[in-house]
């Protein structure tokens, strides 16, 4: 086997009381694609965290990357000698700042006497960046401004661009989350290419198919231990690595389709525009589930803040739901919740979370915002805070833990949970089980499934098509800004074939009343 990028040895980390991490133990090799995985909460972003210096570690462990000890907690200055780079969860790009910017912040060139940018030298060091992974970006370019695929392109750079040729650790920290599956080909084939020339790859990731089809080995995490270390992934599948990640296999039962609700529509969204969506109509019945889809930039990611009322001023359409019908142009936020409509986003950290409050007092600010007029007792917080915690399982299962403190998937379960809990005519949710691992997406959707049951009308925006296909009942792809429902056979294949079709006025919803 080649030289080891990366050795990790007795590595432990502990929180207050609580050991995250324990007698870590594994080794990427020159030229690997090595997945870390685990269950929500396993440790895997802490170990990310110790070795790009966020976090130190408890005494006794061992981090060498290329057979140089590393000195704990790691410093920016070492880690860019030794040659380690992360890449962070979602890109971790400033879409406000160029191309230039973004390859460079962290470490920018400076004049060796005036100690101020070179931004020349800068220019050169972003376009030689792009160079290695054989990318060719305008550097002057907004990065918000540019497709995906290009932002893809620049966050890798960013990535390489401290790395030596042909060698160091590039670390990818869920940095595929939120991509859309049209730019997962491009990311994965810049991963493969920098591996090629030599770098170990170390990718953290949720997604399974990602993991068997792009690393070449797996590191697996539960409850803080190693309990696979540089396992080769081809001889596993996909049912082998969910017992592996959570020690037992998933019920096939309980993910089978339920029967389609039928009756009266019960909401109908019609020809809704804004930013990029044009013309999108959907009916649901009670209790039926319905997801949207399409292309990045297509136009279904601008629907949930149509929906909440934060974008009437460019708005357009209708959304009737029972006897009330609301304009899409006047909407705000306060008549959406007021009329039933609760949308939970897909940056929890921005628009759902308040992370330096607890559990309880997040489920509980939701409950205020929702404009009930007798506030709850104490102890009604702590129930809602507790059927949360057992519904979704979340962990740790304290309702006064801080949500700043759990883990990014955990975090994810109580935003779903807490959407659970009310009583909305119409629920929305978009990317909704982003960031959790197999199992917890087995939670979600089942809780998901029994909330619909119980009569709401769910409306889910995702981009991932095998999501779509579990999930819902009826799947409506939009293609430049119009939407259009996917007839016949709702599979995989048929919704990746879909997005990519123009709508044709047959497939078109209807429009009338
Ligand atoms: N600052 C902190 N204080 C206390 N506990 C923490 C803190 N940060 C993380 N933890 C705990 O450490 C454990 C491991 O968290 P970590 O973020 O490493 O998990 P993870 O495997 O990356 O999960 P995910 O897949 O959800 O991102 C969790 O139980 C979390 O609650």
């Amino acid at each position: 086997m080649s030289t080891p990028r990366l050795t990790v040895s007795g590595l432990a980390k502990t929180y207050g009381n609580s050991p995250v991490l324990q007698d870590a133990a594994f080794e990427v090799v020159a030229g690997e694609i090595h997945a870390l995985v685990g269950q929500n909460g396993s440790g895997k972003s802490t170990l990310v965290k110790i070795l790009t210096g966020y976090h130190g570690a408890d005494p006794g462990g061992a981090v060498h990357v290329d057979g140089h000890r590393l000195t704990l907690p790691a410093r920016p200055a070492d880690l860019r000698r030794l040659g380690v780079s992360v890449v962070h969860q979602d890109l971790g790009l400033n879409a406000g700042d160029s191309v230039v910017d973004n390859i460079c912040v962290g470490s920018w060139p400076r004049h060796p006497l005036t100690r101020l940018i070179d931004r020349r030298r800068a220019a050169r060091q972003a376009r030689d960046a792009l160079e290695r992974i054989g990318e060719d970006v305008a550097l002057d370019a907004l990065v918000g401004d540019l497709p995906i695929a290009d932002q893809v392109s620049v966050a890798i750079a960013r990535g390489v661009r401290n790395l030596p040729a042909g060698g160091g650790l590039a670390v990818f920290d869920e940095s595929t989350r939120a991509l859309p599956p049209d730019s997962l080909g491009h990311f994965h084939a810049l991963t493969r290419a920098l591996a090629a020339q030599g770098t170990g790859v170390l990718l953290v990731s949720h997604n399974l198919d990602e993991v068997l089809d792009l690393a070449d080995r797996v590191t697996v995490l539960r409850g803080g231990r190693v309990v696979e270390a540089g396992l080769p992934t081809g001889g596993l599948d996909a049912a082998g690595l969910t017992r592996l990640i959570l020690g037992h296999t998933l019920d096939a039962a309980a993910a089978t389709a339920r029967p389609a609700p039928e009756g009266a529509d019960e909401v109908f969204l019609r020809q809704a525009g804004g930013g990029t969506l044009t013309d999108l109509s959907v009916r649901l019945a009670a209790g039926e589930i319905v997801g949207v889809t399409g292309l990045t930039g297509a136009g279904h990611e601008d629907l949930p803040a149509l929906l909440t009322g934060a974008r009437s001023a460019r708005a357009g359409g209708e959304l009737r739901i029972g006897d009330t019908t609301l304009d899409l142009a006047g909407l705000t936020p306060r008549r959406a919740l007021a009329a039933g409509v609760h949308v939970v986003p897909a940056d929890r950290g921005r628009h759902g979370l308040a992370l330096e409050l607890s559990i309880e007092d997040n489920i509980a600010l939701a409950r205020l915002r929702r404009g009930r007029l007798r506030p709850l007792t104490r102890r009604a917080h702590r129930t809602d805070a507790a059927t949360v915690i057992e519904e979704l399982g979340v962990r740790p299962p304290l309702p006064d833990a801080l949500i700043r403190t759990l883990s990014g998937g955990n975090q994810q379960k109580v935003l779903i949970g807490r959407a659970l809990l009310g009583s909305p005519r119409l629920l929305v949710l978009h990317e909704p089980t982003q960031a959790v691992d197999v199992g917890a997406r087995r939670d979600i959707h089942t809780a998901i499934r029994r909330h619909a049951s119980s009569g709401t009308p769910v409306l889910v925006i995702a981009s991932d098509p095998a999501e779509l296909v579990e999930l819902c009942d009826r799947i409506v792809l939009v293609h430049d800004g119009r939407g259009r429902e996917l007839t016949g056979g709702r599979t995989v294949e048929a919704v990746l074939d879909g997005i990519y079709q123009p709508a044709t006025p047959q497939g078109a919803i209807h429009h009338g009343n």
